[in-house]
């Protein structure tokens, strides 16, 4: 593998893709994570979201989130991910509470597909990983695991696509999902959550894109819950367990495979040749008294299935715990049982990311600020010296350029010409300035909702983002505002002097600060507001 400059954009040769290990990818082996949640309730000004909401999910199982909209499903992915504050109810993985150090083991893929539209699959990547990834972790291996995603989620023909939008077409709908699992498997989580992976896809592709998942869970011991809308026979059926939200509150937990009978034995069986996914989302839609039925057929199940109602014994799909329901003797060997499993869990927690990597993983953040710094300079570069200095931005600066020029061409050097220098001088720093302004605001606008994400799932710091942002687009607003002034400057023929020159070059650089930072530290404020306000902190 080739020798690179410390922040230079690492791009694989088709060899190098073609030499990459096949799966399963060896590094995103996760340790053994169970995850358990009982009576979550959740409430949003005094109305109740989440109502007594359980689940167990165990080692290479794809769990489904299904009910009808507004059902809740998207809140309990965010009180999953702790991205929302409970009520009550306990949430653990590994029966520990979710600490800081642990949610590194959870990710969280958002219905949306963010990104900078202008930087390709492989740089968002690559970005993504030189932030997410601990800063100690050789850039070689940085390089493996990113290429060992690439062959497993089947990436290697949109690599070098621009991720594109509306107006420039790049990734496809499905390519755009799979390179945002990428960056959120990056970093080798244990619990993987997902909301609605498979909306604005074709049939085909959101298949695909599910058999992917399913082989990618099962080869390295992940967890996947996912939200789903609507799915295929053939979709639902690659799920293990199903988790039917109906107004908040439960309307079955279990394998995918008993689901069918449970429905029939509350007298609401699925016709033949019907999708039972669409028959299930039916019944939950439907009448008051249908949802009653099934509500309380849910708790009927969940009395059956667990033995301890504050789920201190895990549960079991195949049924009542035979050893349990023999009274206490019963009851404490479930128990010794369980204590063992946690213990092996305990030992497991501890895996190679986390052995190799410890400082990383015990600090608030993966890379130093200086990492940060650097990561987010030349990713900003990058991406804006193509919006700064784009085609039709130079065509407008020059032509407007020669355009006052000939307006106001050889001022002479005389008195009566004085307002005519004002004029050209203060037209071209109120130009400029608005331009400064324009462009900031525009680019904090794109910027936002990227940052947003990125600072949710924990990336880097907001001070390190302000200065590399500050620090990258002030140059280049800077270095296309001085060509623009230097034809106006002999055109007009302003002064004869090259100091006078630099004088008005420093102007125009301080406009192009205060501008710069004015809006840039708006957007920052905003940022930081609105994350807070997510995270209810
Ligand atoms: N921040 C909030 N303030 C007020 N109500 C909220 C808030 N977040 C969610 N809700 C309400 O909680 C309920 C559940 O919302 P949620 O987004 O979890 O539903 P969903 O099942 O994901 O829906 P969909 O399938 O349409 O995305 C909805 O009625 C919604 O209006």
């Amino acid at each position: 593998m080739e020798q690179d400059s410390e922040l230079h954009v690492f791009i694989p040769t088709p060899d190098q893709l073609e030499s990459c290990p096949k799966s399963p990818a060896k590094h995103y082996l996760s340790a053994s994570y169970e995850l358990k949640f009982t009576d979550l309730c959740v409430k949003i000004d005094k109305r109740e979201i989440l109502k007594d909401v359980y689940g167990v999910a165990k080692p290479g199982e794809m769990v489904a989130i299904m009910g009808p909209s507004g059902a809740g499903k998207t809140t309990l992915l965010n009180c999953l991910a702790g991205r929302r504050p409970i009520e009550s109810g306990t949430l653990t993985l590994n029966s520990r509470s979710i600490t800081k150090q642990l949610k590194r083991k959870i990710s969280y893929v958002l219905q949306q597909d963010i990104f900078i539209e202008d930087l390709t699959c492989w740089e968002t990547l690559w970005f993504t990983a030189l932030l997410r990834l601990p800063g100690s972790m050789p850039r070689a291996e940085k390089k493996q695991r990113i290429m060992e995603l690439v062959d497993a989620l089947d990436m290697e023909k949109c690599l070098h696509t621009k991720i594109g939008n509306t107006d420039v077409r790049g990734l496809s709908g499905g390519e755009k999902k799979r390179t945002t699992i990428a960056c959120e498997l990056l970093t080798n989580p244990a619990l993987m959550l997902l909301d609605e992976p498979t909306s604005g896809l074709d049939s085909s592709n959101a298949f695909s894109l599910c058999n992917t998942l399913k082989k990618f869970a099962k080869d390295s011991g992940k967890i996947l819950i996912a939200s789903i809308h609507q799915p295929s026979s053939q979709i639902f059926n690659m799920f293990d367990k199903l988790l039917l939200l109906c107004d908040g509150k439960m309307a079955y937990f279990g394998e995918v495979k008993n689901c069918a009978q449970h429905f029939a034995s509350l007298e609401l069986p699925c016709p033949a040749n019907y999708n039972l996914a669409d028959h299930i989302l039916d019944q939950v839609k439907g009448a008051q008294d249908v949802r009653d039925t099934i509500v309380k057929g849910a708790t009927q199940q969940r009395k059956d299935n667990w033995v301890n109602m504050n789920g201190e014994v895990p549960f079991n799909s195949e049924g009542p715990s035979t050893e349990a329901s023999n009274g206490a003797a019963g009851q404490k060997k479930v128990i010794s049982k369980l204590s063992s499993h946690v213990t092996e869990f305990d030992e497991m927690e501890i895996d190679d990311d986390y052995t190799k990597y410890r400082e990383e993983y015990e600090s608030p953040w993966p890379t130093g600020f200086f990492l940060q710094f650097s990561v987010l300079f030349q990713r900003s570069v990058k991406y804006s010296f193509f919006r700064i200095y784009s085609k039709w931005h130079i065509m407008q600066f020059i032509s407007l350029s020669i355009f006052i020029g000939m307006m106001w061409f050889q001022i002479e050097p005389t008195e009566r010409q004085i307002s005519n220098r004002q004029g050209v001088a203060f037209f071209f720093l109120v130009f400029t300035s608005f331009e400064f302004m324009l462009d900031s605001v525009l680019s904090a606008f794109n910027d936002r909702v990227v940052v947003n994400k990125e600072r949710l799932a924990g990336y880097y710091r907001l001070s390190a983002y302000y200065l590399a942002k500050n620090l990258s687009e002030i140059p280049l607003l800077f270095g296309l505002a001085s060509i623009f002034f230097t034809i106006i400057f002999c055109l007009s023929g302003l002064s004869p002097y090259f100091v006078d020159y630099l004088q008005m070059l420093g102007l125009l650089l301080l406009s192009a600060i205060v501008t710069h930072l004015f809006v840039s530290s708006m957007t920052v404020e905003i940022t930081q507001h609105s994350v807070q306000s997510y995270l209810l902190l």
